[in-house]
């Protein structure tokens, strides 16, 4: 039988495709990306990173079993601790520190991205927000993956850790995500499980936005100069 999230990929294919067709994607294979191209994704990712930390923690409220709430634990870990580390690798190639980086307004992809996630635990289940949590570790595990391989980096590759950061991770959290999303969908309804691949693709979507976001140095139609630092 067809796994639940196989369908879901299968639905997504287009999208995952799109994604590694992308100029930022493509400048990163060929390490052609500008230094404001750089600046402006860590900086939205640093934010969009925080975001997805608060959105485990709604997680672990949610969660029964001890298993679940460990693993969305580790998770949060595992990006405070060690998803500095691709960020880190793009603010020395654009000669910047990543304290820098940190504490800038959200642009609206980024923005459109975390409100869909937090709509998402606000209105859904577990269930629904593994769905919308579920495309931003198997996007970049898939991007990781393909561009190692087609590129095969060796150190002199201005974005050979980023490669590798992504690439060498294999599926681990991806699977796990996976798993708990088919055992969670099994029991479902078909329109309970539509409603989880529209949030999957939804997210897919964005994940798409985003590369497009930093690619593009997306930003609000009016510059407000002082709206500098997010609201602290
Ligand atoms: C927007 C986005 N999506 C996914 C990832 C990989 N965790 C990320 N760092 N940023």
């Amino acid at each position: 039988m067809t796994r639940f999230t196989e369908e879901l990929r299968s639905a997504a294919d287009p999208i995952y495709q799109a994604i590694f067709d992308h100029p930022f994607v493509r400048g990163i294979a060929e390490g052609t990306l500008r230094k404001e191209q750089l600046i402006h994704y860590v900086k939205q990712d640093f934010e969009y990173l925080n975001a997805y930390i608060r959105i485990y923690g709604i997680a672990i409220s949610r969660c029964e079993d001890r298993a679940i709430m460990a693993l969305f634990n580790e998770q949060i870990s595992f990006i405070l601790n060690s998803e500095t580390h691709p960020h880190q690798n793009f603010c020395c190639v654009a000669g910047v520190t990543y304290e820098e980086m940190q504490g800038y307004p959200l642009a609206p992809s980024a923005n459109h991205y975390i409100r869909h996630m937090l709509n998402v635990a606000h209105e859904g289940a577990l269930e629904d927000m593994i769905a919308a949590l579920l495309p931003c570790p198997w996007t970049y595990t898939e991007i990781g993956q393909r561009l190692l391989e087609e590129v095969n980096p060796d150190e002199s590759h201005p974005f050979y850790e980023w490669m590798h950061f992504y690439g060498d991770r294999e599926f681990g959290i991806t699977e796990q995500l996976r798993r708990l999303l088919d055992e969670g969908a099994d029991s479902l309804s078909q329109a309970r499980k539509d409603r989880l691949k529209e949030h999957f693709l939804t997210s897919c979507q964005l994940e798409y936005m985003f590369w497009d976001m930093a690619f593009a140095l997306e930003a609000w139609p009016v510059d407000l100069p002082e709206a500098k630092e997010v609201g602290r």
